[in-house]
């Protein structure tokens, strides 16, 4: 059996257990959440997990309610096969975003990590700009950070050499560990940071070599979906491990939200990267030009004329098509956070059942 201590539960937490802790309450740590339904891990395993209504009132934000990673003052019922979570656990360190157009609203992405290790190819997605914003990400939560080179097997020792320098050029002082998953070149490095108890996350683009580097270490269903029962509704909804503890007492945590900032960033990416087609579709007649037949377009007069190759046009709308797929499916999720009213209202819910229940 493993101890909380095992779980990443060190003097830190233990020291603020008092003010949030009751003698009735247990801790652990949150494994998963999929909207209303949580995942918390104890020293038994995974049980499913409902918040306290009065958690939801109480949240300024939905920044404030538990995410992936955190620790939580939970009670047990039903023989121990489900949890209500009362409280949750100054956080450590966490990964956070910005809500796109908020200047103060953030997008929890995870608690209580560690270290991120932010991952570029060496190959097409290398960019020390991102890279850096990644580190800004990292620090503004107190998140330590390592840089990883992978698949360094599609380069040259030489253009190796350059891509670290490019990296420290850009003012980032943190280990950088290249390697390759494909040769094995570096592996002992990244194996060597490990330890046991603590919590990692991999952060990067899609493609990076992510879950190899996971599945090397863990097996290949490290992360396999396993059904959580949605409690009091009678429904069941799937959700995806979303902290793993490896036979090593290693832990990582891998969220939706690591994924769609790697895709997210991959938009920016287009952006930058396609700048000169954007700059000419400003200059189409009509400003929802889809640049396939419209008269006025300054996209098909660019590859009549020669000044845009066409090849170049076809990788920018099927990038941008995939991206666009991505942010759709976060703005989707976005706006459902914003029915944070609906959170309330469904708590609200809850706390009468649940009162109706000790009532009779
Ligand atoms: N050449 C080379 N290919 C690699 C290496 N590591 C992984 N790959 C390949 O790169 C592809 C993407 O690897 P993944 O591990 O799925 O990448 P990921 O970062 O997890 O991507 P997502 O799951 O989309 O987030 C796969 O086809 C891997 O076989 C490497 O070190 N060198
Ligand atoms: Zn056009």
């Amino acid at each position: 059996m493993v101890k909380i201590e095992n779980l990443g539960f060190d003097c830190w937490f233990k020291e603020k257990s008092g003010d949030i802790c009751g003698a009735d309450y247990s801790v652990a740590r949150v494994a998963a959440v999929d909207r209303h339904y949580f995942t918390i891990r104890n020293e038994q395993g995974e049980i499913p997990a409902e918040l306290a209504g009065r958690m939801y009132f109480q949240a300024g934000s939905p920044s404030e309610l538990p995410c992936v990673g955190d620790w939580v003052s939970v009670q047990y019922h039903s023989d121990d096969t489900y949890a209500i979570i009362h409280g949750v656990f100054p956080r450590k360190s966490f990964l956070r975003r910005k809500r796109a157009g908020s200047e103060v609203d953030y997008q929890m992405i995870a608690a209580n990590v560690d270290v991120a290790f932010i991952v570029q190819s060496c190959h097409f997605d290398f960019n020390p700009a991102r890279l850096n914003r990644y580190m800004v990400m990292a620090a503004d939560g107190n998140v330590e950070p390592i840089v990883i080179l992978a698949k360094t097997d599609l380069i040259s020792h030489e253009e190796l050499q350059e891509k670290i320098a490019a990296v420290k050029q850009a003012g980032i002082t943190v280990r950088i560990i290249p390697l390759s998953n494909e040769t094995g070149m570096g592996l002992d490095a990244f194996h060597e940071v490990l330890l046991p108890g603590r919590t990692y996350c991999l952060l990067g683009s899609s493609g990076v070599g992510k879950t190899t580097l996971i599945n090397g270490l863990a097996g290949r269903d490290a992360y396999a979906t396993r059904a959580v029962s949605a409690t009091g509704e009678g429904t069941h909804t799937t959700t995806r491990r979303q902290l793993i503890v490896l036979d090593t007492g290693i832990l990582f945590i891998d969220t939706p939200g690591m994924r769609e900032l790697g895709m997210m960033d991959r938009g920016e990416g287009i952006r930058r990267e396609f700048d000169d087609i954007l700059e000419l579709s400003r200059t189409c007649r009509f400003s929802d030009c889809s640049h396939t037949q419209e008269s006025g377009c300054a996209v098909i007069a660019a590859m009549a004329g020669g000044d845009l190759s066409e090849e170049r046009f076809h990788s920018y709308v099927k990038l941008r098509k995939e991206s666009e797929f991505h942010e759709m499916s976060y703005l989707d999720k976005r706006n459902k956070d914003k029915l944070f009213g609906s959170f309330i209202k469904k708590a609200g819910k809850s706390m009468k059942r649940r009162g109706s229940k000790r009532e009779r």
